[in-house]
């Protein structure tokens, strides 16, 4: 994909349905700066966010050369040039099973005025982006989600989960490997490259992972003027043996004014490209002295740190969705990724949005490699378009869904050919 999304018309029918409320659905100009600022600050309004400073907004856009950004106006309001509804996309790679990548549309910054909820604004936002995807040739569209009610109304289905895990660090005694290589305390400024290169580095080996640079890892390094939390945020790298880098993460520490052995550690990302790197920054983190709690968000749901302490009930765990998936063009998605087992399966899908609906075999060979068609054949397995995206990259079960009583027909077979080695996951939010 090019860059020629940017310059891509509004969607003409959801501009004439706003057009009938009295809304203008508009693309935001980059280039002009006060149209972005008025668009920024009702973006971070719509997520209660702090009033932002003329330097955040600033640094903001100096990120957004490549998103399209989208407001819907409402000229009769005493702010007109701040819309009442916004935004913002991007094409971005996703991970799926068999280390390989497929185009989605990455949709973020969804927000509407409690001013003019519920009136169907965002409906006409979000199917204003399903179309513009199709229109541009992207088989998926992607978000991660403030609530987990509200993206099934358009056949988003939750294809990732992730833990928070809260562990008790006085009774997880460290029983893992302690690998030779070195950990080491470096600055946000010396993880800026070779942090990035890292993640590049490991994004193929984990579906649902899905390429990301600019604000998004920026952020990840506490380097937005606005972010308080950077204030206490450090970071520490792992280099094996021979001196590479093999991982880094990092964390805050929150102190317990009445008791100074109790500090929290918050994890905030830890990224590694080696078992080893693994264990040495997880054992490091535990280890940590005036700590007794700490709490790691957004993990693997197939994290082994459980398997790597003395005490299992050390260790709580909390399950969110996370990566919230929409296929738009089901042969192209289908045949992006490749197959546990092979063989033959007919798979109808139903979609009131359209985009999805129909009848396809998937024909799976002895490599994993799928072909798809369109058929008249009778299904073997039925389910919606939701479904569909729980269980594209191998995270919701199948068999799982049928005893839920939400997919038909033969799930067993969905299943060993669904299946992915690796649970789907996405390290961060977009
Ligand atoms: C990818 C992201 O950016 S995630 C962030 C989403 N944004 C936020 O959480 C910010 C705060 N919330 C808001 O800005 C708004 O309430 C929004 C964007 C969630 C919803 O906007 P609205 O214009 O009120 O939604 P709209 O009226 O178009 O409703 C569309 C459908 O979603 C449903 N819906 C909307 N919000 C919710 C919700 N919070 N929970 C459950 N269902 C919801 C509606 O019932 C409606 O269903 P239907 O059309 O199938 O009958």
């Amino acid at each position: 994909m090019g860059n020629d999304y940017l310059d891509m018309p509004v969607d003409p029918t959801s501009r004439d349905q706003l057009a009938a409320e009295g809304l203008r659905l508009e693309l935001v100009d980059i280039s002009d700066k006060q149209a972005f600022a008025a668009w920024s600050r009702a973006e971070s309004r719509g997520f209660h966010s702090p009033v932002q400073t003329e330097a955040a907004i600033e640094q903001r856009h100096s990120y957004f050369d490549d998103r399209r950004i989208t407001g819907v106006y409402d000229d009769s309001v005493p702010v007109p040039q701040e819309p009442v509804a916004t935004t913002m996309v991007w094409p971005a790679d996703l991970t799926v099973p068999g280390r390989r990548t497929v185009q989605s549309w990455a949709i973020s910054d969804v927000t509407v005025a409690p001013t003019h909820r519920r009136r169907g604004v965002a409906r006409a936002l979000l199917e204003a982006e399903l179309r513009t995807a199709q229109a541009h040739g992207a088989p998926i569209a992607t978000l991660t989600v403030s609530e987990s009610t509200i993206y099934g109304h358009f056949g988003f289905g939750p294809a990732a989960l992730a833990r928070d895990l809260t562990i008790d660090t006085r009774r997880a005694k460290w029983t893992g490997p302690r690998p030779a290589g070195r950990v080491h305390f470096v600055t946000a400024d010396q993880l800026l490259e070779p942090g990035l290169a890292l993640v590049e580095r490991v994004r193929l080996t984990t579906p649902g992972q899905i390429a990301y640079d600019g604000i998004l890892w920026d952020r990840q390094l506490g380097l937005m003027v606005d972010d308080e939390v950077a204030k206490k945020q450090r970071f520490v790298r792992y280099d094996d043996e021979s001196g590479r880098m093999q991982g880094f993460a990092s964390y805050t520490l929150n102190e317990n004014p009445a008791d100074f052995t109790q500090h929290r550690l918050d994890l905030l990302h830890l990224v590694t490209a080696t078992d080893d790197a693994y264990a040495a920054l997880w054992r490091f983190v535990l280890e940590m002295d005036l700590v007794s709690e700490v709490k790691a968000h957004l993990r693997p749901v197939d994290e082994p740190v459980r398997w790597m302490v003395s005490d299992f009930r050390a260790v709580k765990v909390a399950e969110l969705d996370h990566l919230w998936i929409r296929i738009l063009d089901v042969p192209a998605a289908l045949e992006a990724r490749t197959y546990a087992t092979p063989g033959r399966l007919v798979l109808s899908v139903s979609d009131p949005f359209g985009a999805a609906d129909g009848s396809w075999v998937l024909d799976v060979d002895d490599t994993g490699t799928p072909t798809v068609t369109p058929t008249d054949d009778p299904a073997d397995v039925s389910l919606t378009v939701e479904e569909l995206a729980a269980i594209y990259l191998g995270g919701a079960s199948p068999v799982m869904l049928h005893a839920a009583g939400r997919v038909r027909g033969d799930a067993a077979r969905l299943e060993a050919m669904f299946r992915s080695p690796v649970a789907p996951f996405l390290s961060h939010w977009f």
